[in-house]
């Protein structure tokens, strides 16, 4: 294709949103009428474009997704807090964005994973200005323009990605505008060197009441890291009543007026977080049968707090469908995943903890299980949303270990519990 188009007399590394325009219609028939834009990688190609976002310059991690759907879930996860996300799938927007706002039966986002976009910008080849679908209220580009977020299309994303690929993952920019001269501003901000968990934390305790007919009266600590509304969901669907914690919550003081902890998804290094690592520490030193179960960033929290090590992967795992193994039971599971950093398998105390699943593309950790605690992680997302609910069972033996750990202690904690702290608490996100 790209030979195509230098012999079309296009620029090397410019595929334009118009020409495309031509190929894709009837989606991109207003492609002409965007500004111009600009996607600069440090030290790296400079690509340009047609904004369809907002009229804003940002920078940061460049990274990229090979999901087929899921832009809205995708943009509002947390986890992708201060990062530009590129879909290398080459028609993005034409089912449109769902209500922002719409809640479900337990008071979360019905179609969203946060309240806002999370990424910083946007990268697609070529967007769909028009779209249709029975849940869409709005555009991408609508949705793009009102959250603040840079979009930018008519990028050769295949070759950014194999750029990305090839070098690893990299800052960049968007720049709205006529002529931008990328060696003029050397700014590039690097997301990866602050706490972005602290950005996404709710700001306070807060409680989610499981609904009286779904109810089995247990009462989970999530830890929010950056927590997906889908991940409460799946607690709360399977009879859990919720209380959310910040990420920095000392955890270990309370953990026995719980049935089960819960440490979520999140953005970024997970070294950032060691008030989290040591209050997990403490937990688990202190509380021998207490069930635990942690996703994604929350696995890199347990197994930092457990004494292992966490690396940074070149360019990372962002996909609906990559292979992972459990080695438990020789079975490979499609999972959805987004993660820059993973677990060092080398470095789990092997008296304690074993691998529970691997990446069978790059053989990275995807997961690990206590040899004698009811503790186990994932680094991949059981909750899926979007992506295949192949692991949802994951869930179920979490709760399955707490229903082990509520009959050999005779307890039903969840009842002193909910009369101490949940009538005084806010019903959602603190932000
Ligand atoms: N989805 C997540 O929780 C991501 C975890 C971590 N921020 C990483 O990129 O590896």
């Amino acid at each position: 294709m790209i030979h195509a188009i230098k012999n079309l007399g296009v620029k090397n590394n410019y595929i334009s949103a118009r020409w495309l325009a031509t190929r894709a219609k009837p989606f991109t028939n207003k492609t002409s009428s965007l500004d111009r834009a600009t996607l600069t990688i440090k030290d790296g190609p400079v690509f340009n474009g047609y904004s369809f976002g907002a009229n804003k310059n940002v920078s940061g991690e460049a990274v990229f997704t090979t999901s087929l759907v899921g832009y809205p879930e995708s943009m509002t996860d947390p986890s992708y807090k201060g990062q530009i996300l590129c879909f290398t799938q080459p028609l993005i927007g034409n089912y449109g964005v769902p209500s922002s706002t719409q809640k479900d039966q337990y008071n979360l986002l019905k179609y969203m994973e946060s309240g806002e976009v999370q990424c910083i910008g946007i990268v697609v080849a070529d967007v769909a200005l028009e779209y249709s679908h029975w849940t869409a209220v709005e555009s991408l580009q609508q949705w793009c323009q009102r959250s603040g977020v840079a979009a930018i299309s008519g990028v050769d994303t295949r070759q950014l990605v194999s750029y990305l690929r090839d070098k690893g993952s990299s800052l960049g920019r968007i720049t709205i505008g006529e002529e931008y001269d990328a060696d003029e501003d050397a700014a590039f901000e690097d997301p990866g060197s602050i706490n972005l968990v602290h950005k996404v934390t709710t700001k306070a305790p807060f409680h989610i009441a499981c609904p009286p007919e779904n109810s089995k009266n247990i009462h989970i600590a999530v830890l929010d890291c950056g927590a997906k509304e889908n991940i409460l969901r799946c607690l709360v669907e399977r009879g859990a009543s919720l209380t959310v914690f910040p990420y920095n919550y000392p955890i270990d003081k309370i953990a026995n007026k719980f049935d089960g902890i819960f440490i979520s998804n999140g953005p970024g290094d997970p070294t950032h977080c060691s008030v989290t690592t040591e209050n997990l520490r403490k937990t688990m030193d202190k509380y021998h049968e207490l069930p635990i179960f942690g996703i994604c960033l929350g696995h890199q929290l347990l197994a930092l707090a457990s004494g292992a090590k966490t690396i940074k992967l070149k360019y990372g795992n962002r996909a609906h469908n990559i292979p992972a193994l459990d080695l438990i039971t020789g079975k490979c599971h499609i999972t959805s995943q987004n993660h820059g950093y993973a677990v060092d398998v080398s470095t789990l105390d092997s008296n304690e903890w074993e691998p529970y699943f691997t990446n069978l593309n790059d053989l990275s950790n995807e997961g690990m299980i206590h040899k004698h605690k009811p503790i186990f992680s994932t680094q991949f997302h059981p909750e899926a949303k979007g992506g295949p609910l192949d692991t949802g069972f994951l869930f179920d033996k979490f709760f399955a270990n707490i229903e082990t750990y509520r009959s050999n202690n005779g307890l039903n904690l969840s009842n002193i519990d909910n009369s101490l702290l949940v009538d005084i608490l806010p019903k959602e996100r603190v932000v």
